[in-house]
């Protein structure tokens, strides 16, 4: 079942060694079929030189196993939070990318320093507040969801013009329309995250990019404004 998204599913995993997103397993990307309301994500500490499309797993929405013979990834019930409160996403991709993975344990959002961050990112990139003792003894991945969730609700902040975010203690989640996309935001992500370090490095007294400049390339970018989706 579900074969051309598993293709999709699979190329997307193995784009992320191949952009030096990952070190051994330490990351899985799935995709969505919404007709279906069925997920196609990576089965859990497979190396992905090993993976096969035959490897992934397909859940439902509450997390059911539909089909497969191997562990879904540990991440499962994140990503299924965020198919469930951002319905225009088709892909999701969680890594411990390094430059990227220092800001969200250091708990810091990386402000927009320049065009690259703005030609993806509409504004600073969100950090989530920690977990508490009970949400990680609770339910970590699923608590991680949902204070991602949280985050960008209690913000108004527009997950299509926001495809990522860091999570205090651990790492980046992003998204996209498919899991390719996903994929791209965060090697964009960890490159923006790179970028932003080496720019305070540089010069502690950095200036945030003007608002107008944001806009101005937001809309070049992507022809619509972020947060209106209007031309
Ligand atoms: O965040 C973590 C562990 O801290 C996970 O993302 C693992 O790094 C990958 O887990 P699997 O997808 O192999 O279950």
């Amino acid at each position: 079942m579900l074969e051309k998204l598993k293709q999709e599913v699979l190329e997307a995993n193995l784009l992320l060694p191949k952009h030096q997103l990952v070190t051994f397993t330490w990351g899985n990307v799935s995709g969505i079929d919404r007709e279906q309301g069925l997920v196609v994500i990576k089965p859990s500490g497979i190396p992905y030189e090993e993976l096969k499309a035959e490897d992934l797993v397909v859940v439902d929405l509450e997390g059911r196993i539909v089909e497969g013979d191997l562990r879904p990834s540990s991440d499962t019930p994140t990503h299924l939070a965020l198919y469930k409160a951002f319905s225009q996403i088709g892909g999701v991709v969680h890594t411990h990318s390094p430059w990227a993975t220092s800001w969200a344990q250091a708990g810091r959002p990386i402000p927009p320093l320049g065009t690259t961050h703005a030609d993806y990112y509409y504004g600073e990139i969100p950090c989530t507040r920690s977990l508490t003792k009970e949400e990680i003894e609770r339910a970590y991945e699923l608590e991680t969801g949902n204070v991602i969730i949280e985050t960008f609700q209690n913000r108004a902040i527009n997950p299509t013009a926001m495809p990522g975010v860091l999570v205090t203690g651990h790492a980046p989640f992003c998204w996209g329309k498919n899991a390719h996309q996903a994929v791209h935001n965060a090697v964009v992500l960890e490159e923006v995250a790179k970028m932003a370090l080496q720019t305070y490095q540089l010069n502690l007294q950095v200036q945030e990019i003007d608002q107008f400049l944001l806009d101005k390339h937001y809309l070049r970018k992507h022809g619509v404004h972020a947060y209106y989706g209007q031309k």
